[in-house]
Order: structure tokens, then C-alpha cells, then sequence
């Protein structure tokens, strides 16, 4: 494949760009903060000075970012994605977004003559770092087959749903379910706690059962030690509560479990937790 641009070299972009590099791929980035940069320098990449310097280099360039304002100052900012965007250039924003976000970027890229895939991903940092995230894209299939090789690199599964908005509509709704089971899964191990139990014993019934996952054998020995190192961020895991909530203001879906897992999500924020990991939200509880 040719040279790939990186744009966001926070904990989700520097895993996936070293995943790359590691594979053999050359890679340019950007990261807004550039010092955070050095280190991809390290493992062999280039660093472009801005948006529009990595665009005009490379011919696919994937965008991971915090946000829907970040993903869109990227692209629309002086210096952003779309001055060098032209027809034979591929612009991938992996970014977890809205659709409505994602459309307008979509618009702008594809108005100059370039191609636009959004590709968000289900899976946090160690998959991230191990090539095992779930790629959920969608938009210009044309693309979606030329960068095929690279995200065979980063996931173990890419799915192509469609038209635009559909991958960013199916990351909201699995986050959506994710929040949600983070803080019932919180409140049960608060519960058996304080009701004498052991929640160390409760992890090992757990995970025995149906309701067995990783991120309940993952985070619950650290969330009893009341610690929360950031894999997902605490206030991204919000932003997508609140997205995913107003995706279903659009339908008319009641979502009172998700609701009021956002209203803990926005607590947790409140104090201070916004930087440590999602699983912070326990803090809501226990205190
Ligand atoms: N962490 C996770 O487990 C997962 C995260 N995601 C999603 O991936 C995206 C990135 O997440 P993650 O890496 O964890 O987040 P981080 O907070 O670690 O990184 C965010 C990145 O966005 C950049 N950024 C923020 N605001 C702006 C702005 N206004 N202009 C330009 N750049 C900006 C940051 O730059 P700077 O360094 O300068 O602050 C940084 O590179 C998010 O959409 C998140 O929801 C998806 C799956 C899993
Ligand atoms: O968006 C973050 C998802 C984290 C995960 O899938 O483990």
C-alpha cells in the first residue's frame, strides 16, 4: 500500500500507527499537540506539520480523534485535511462521531474530488495495540477495498455497512450498551459489598455465567482497587452516551437505562474523573 497519513496521536491513534509501522507500512502524523509525535519518530515514522501537510504526502490518511469537534476542526480548520484534498486521495476518519458529523465531512471531502470512509472501532487500547479491533465502516466501498490491507493489520474484523452513517450509528449503539453495562456492573459490585459479600468472589460468579465478558474480567479487579489507568477515557465514553441518546431522540427509542447512565457518566465528570478510565464511574457509587 502507499504512504498512510495519521491524524490524532492519542491512546487509540499511537497504538494503531506503531501497529502499522510494525507491519511495515510507512506512516506520516500529525497530532495536534506535535511533541507527542516523537516518539512515533522513533518507530520509523514521519511527522507532517499540519493536517494539510499530511494530506498533500499521502494517499490514504486515517483520522483518529477525540471528538465531533475535533473531527470536524481537522478537516475545516486553516491548515485542515481538506486544502490538499483531491481526486486519487482517500480521507478514513476512525473517530467515534455522529453521523450527522460524519455526512458533513463525508460532503466536503467528496465535493473536492476525494474519497471518505468512516470507520470507527469497538475495541480499546490492548486491541488497539495487538491488531484486534472491530472496524465498523462505511461510505465508498472503492476505498473501503484499497485500505483493506491496512485494516487487516488493525483488526481481526472490519465490517462495510453501507452508506455513511450507518458505521458511526452502530458504534453509538454498542458504547450505548457498553456505558450501560458498566454501571449496572458497578452497582453490583457495590451491592454485594456492602451486603457482606466478597465482590472478588462475585468476579469469579460472573464469569462463569451467561453474562460472562472482558471488560467485566478486564476492569473488575482494578475497579475493587479503585483503579481506573485510562485505556477509554471517562469523557469519551460520555460524549458517545450523549450521542448515542440523541440517536434515539431522532427514532423516538426510550432508552432509561441509558439515560441514567449518562447522568452517571456526567457525575463522574463532575468530580474530576473525565481523564481516568470509564470504569471511574464507579467512583459515583462508592463514595
Ligand atoms: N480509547 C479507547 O478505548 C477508544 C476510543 N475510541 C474513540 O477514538 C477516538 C480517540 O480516542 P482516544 O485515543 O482514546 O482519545 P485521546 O483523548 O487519547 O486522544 C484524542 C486525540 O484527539 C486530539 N484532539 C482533541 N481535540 C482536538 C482538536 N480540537 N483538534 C485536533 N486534535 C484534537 C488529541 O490531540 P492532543 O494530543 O493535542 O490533545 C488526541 O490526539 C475517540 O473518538 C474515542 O471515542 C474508540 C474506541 C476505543
Ligand atoms: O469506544 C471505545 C470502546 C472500548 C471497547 O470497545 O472496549
Amino acid at each position: 500500500m502507499e504512504e498512510i497519513g495519521f491524524l490524532g496521536i492519542g491512546i487509540m491513534g499511537r497504538a494503531m500507527a506503531v501497529n502499522l509501522l510494525r507491519h511495515g507500512f510507512k506512516v506520516t502524523v500529525w497530532n495536534r499537540t506535535l511533541s507527542r509525535c516523537d516518539e512515533l519518530v522513533q518507530h520509523g515514522a514521519s511527522v507532517g506539520e499540519t493536517p494539510a501537510a499530511v494530506i498533500k504526502k499521502c494517499k490514504y490518511t486515517i483520522a483518529m480523534l477525540s471528538d465531533p469537534a475535533a473531527a470536524l476542526s481537522v478537516v475545516f480548520d486553516k491548515h485542515g485535511a481538506l486544502e490538499h484534498i483531491c481526486a486519487g486521495k482517500g480521507y478514513i476518519d476512525m473517530s467515534t462521531v455522529d453521523a450527522d458529523t460524519s455526512s458533513q465531512i463525508s460532503q466536503a471531502i467528496t465535493s473536492k474530488g476525494g474519497s471518505f470512509l468512516e470507520a470507527p472501532v469497538s475495541g480499546s487500547k490492548k486491541p488497539a495495540e495487538d491488531g484486534q479491533l472491530v472496524i465498523l465502516a462505511a461510505g465508498d466501498k472503492d476505498l473501503y477495498d484499497q485500505v483493506v490491507p491496512a485494516f487487516d493489520v488493525l483488526g481481526k474484523k472490519s465490517f462495510f455497512l453501507g452508506q455513511i452513517g450507518n458505521g458511526a450509528k452502530m458504534k453509538l449503539v454498542v458504547n450505548m450498551i457498553m456505558g450501560s453495562m458498566m454501571n449496572a456492573f458497578s452497582e453490583g459490585i457495590v451491592l454485594a459489598d456492602k451486603s457482606g459479600l466478597d465482590p472478588h468472589t462475585l468476579l469469579d460468579v460472573l464469569d462463569l455465567g451467561a453474562i460472562a465478558n472482558p471488560m467485566f474480567k478486564m476492569k473488575g479487579p482494578a475497579m475493587i482497587k479503585n483503579s481506573y489507568p485510562p485505556a477509554f477515557p471517562l469523557k469519551h465514553q460520555q460524549k458517545d452516551m450523549r450521542l448515542a441518546l440523541a440517536l434515539g431522540d431522532e427514532n423516538a427509542v426510550p432508552m432509561p437505562v441509558a439515560a441514567a447512565a449518562n447522568e452517571a457518566f456526567k457525575k463522574a465528570r463532575s468530580l474530576g474523573l473525565g481523564d481516568h478510565d470509564f470504569s471511574a464511574v464507579f467512583e459515583t457509587l462508592s463514595k
